[in-house]
């Protein structure tokens, strides 16, 4: 029986603008993904008989709309293959913090699961097909830092630095969908180029969410503000996660030691490959 155990690293988002609205109602964005070594774990087995099976429930999601197991059955369908899997899922990263948990899950079971089964998709073949399970799935499919353009499926890799970030989780969740109905988001800020945003710092490192996020999620404000106080701090995605970056561990360490009442609290080092990626030679 063979077996591969894969790490699912989170993201970061550096900077977020949003730029439009398109007619489907999706946001067109601008984004700098940063995978960090953050990571749940997912253990996939081969079946012959051909059955997806779940081994331990993610709290609060149907095994139907887990995201393994809806990755899982696409790549079955996409490939026509009569393998099957046995799922475990060794879960860290909080749901709905803005790390990109479900979607990192999502690409690793059909990065995984590519080679486990041996059907020789190419990377590019997979994210497409990741997409349609979320839009932060083709960046983790991908396994690199990049510049993302459209819903964040337009990627180019890039290399960024590599601080120790403190990310504090406020404890509260955020309703993607509704930060993204509020009449007071700032869905028009002017696209910028690649470069510009690589140049890094004020006033293109921001994230256009955080002000209508830290209106309806005092929590979070709270992080933020205080987090504030030692670093430049933001918002990663529609939160609830936020983020600052420092250039010693050990400082960072003792950030997130202080970190208390506003949270959970994590030390995570940035990377430009992602672990996967690493561990699959890919
Ligand atoms: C904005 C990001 C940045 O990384 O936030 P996080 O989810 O990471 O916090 C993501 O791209 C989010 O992607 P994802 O989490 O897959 O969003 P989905 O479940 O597809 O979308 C939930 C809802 O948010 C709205 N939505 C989402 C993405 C987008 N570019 N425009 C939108 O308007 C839509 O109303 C959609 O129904
Ligand atoms: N394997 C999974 N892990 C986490 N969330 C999942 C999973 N499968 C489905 N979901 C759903 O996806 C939602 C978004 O999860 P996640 O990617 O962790 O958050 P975010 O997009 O804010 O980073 C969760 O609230 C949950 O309902």
């Amino acid at each position: 029986m063979t077996t591969l155990t894969l790490p699912a690293p989170a993201k970061l988002n550096r900077l977020l603008h949003i730029t439009g609205r398109r007619e489907d109602g999706y946001h067109t964005l601008q984004t700098l993904f940063q995978i960090v070594d953050l990571c749940d774990q997912l253990s996939l087995t081969a079946r012959e008989d051909g059955e997806i099976q779940l081994v331990n429930r993610v709290p609060g999601v149907a095994d139907d709309d887990n995201l393994i197991v809806r990755a899982a059955r696409l790549l079955q369908r996409a490939s026509g293959t009569r393998q099957g899997a046995t799922l475990a899922l060794d879960k860290s990263l909080p749901m709905g913090g803005g790390l990109g948990g479900g979607s990192s899950d999502a690409a690793t079971t059909l990065v995984g699961l590519n080679a486990l089964w041996q059907l020789g998709f190419s990377l590019e073949e997979l994210a497409a097909l990741g997409l349609s399970l979320g839009a932060d799935v083709p960046v983790f499919v991908h396994g690199h830092s990049a510049w993302a353009e459209g819903v964040g499926e337009q990627l180019t890799s890039v290399s960024l630095d590599t601080p120790w970030f403190v990310i504090v989780h406020p404890g509260v969740s955020v309703s993607t969908a509704a930060v993204f109905l509020d009449p007071q988001l700032t869905r028009d800020s002017r696209p910028i180029t690649m470069a510009r945003a690589l140049q890094g710092g004020a006033p293109e490192w921001r994230n256009d969410c955080e002000a209508v996020v830290k209106r309806r999620y005092p929590a979070i404000a709270e992080a933020l503000d205080w987090l504030s106080q030692h670093a430049p701090s933001r918002l990663t995605g529609t939160g609830a996660c936020v983020f600052a970056a420092f250039d010693d561990a050990q400082t960072a360490y003792a950030v997130a030691e202080a970190a208390g009442h506003h949270g959970h609290a994590w030390v995570a080092r940035g990377l430009n490959t992602s672990p996967l990626h690493d561990a699959l030679g890919c």
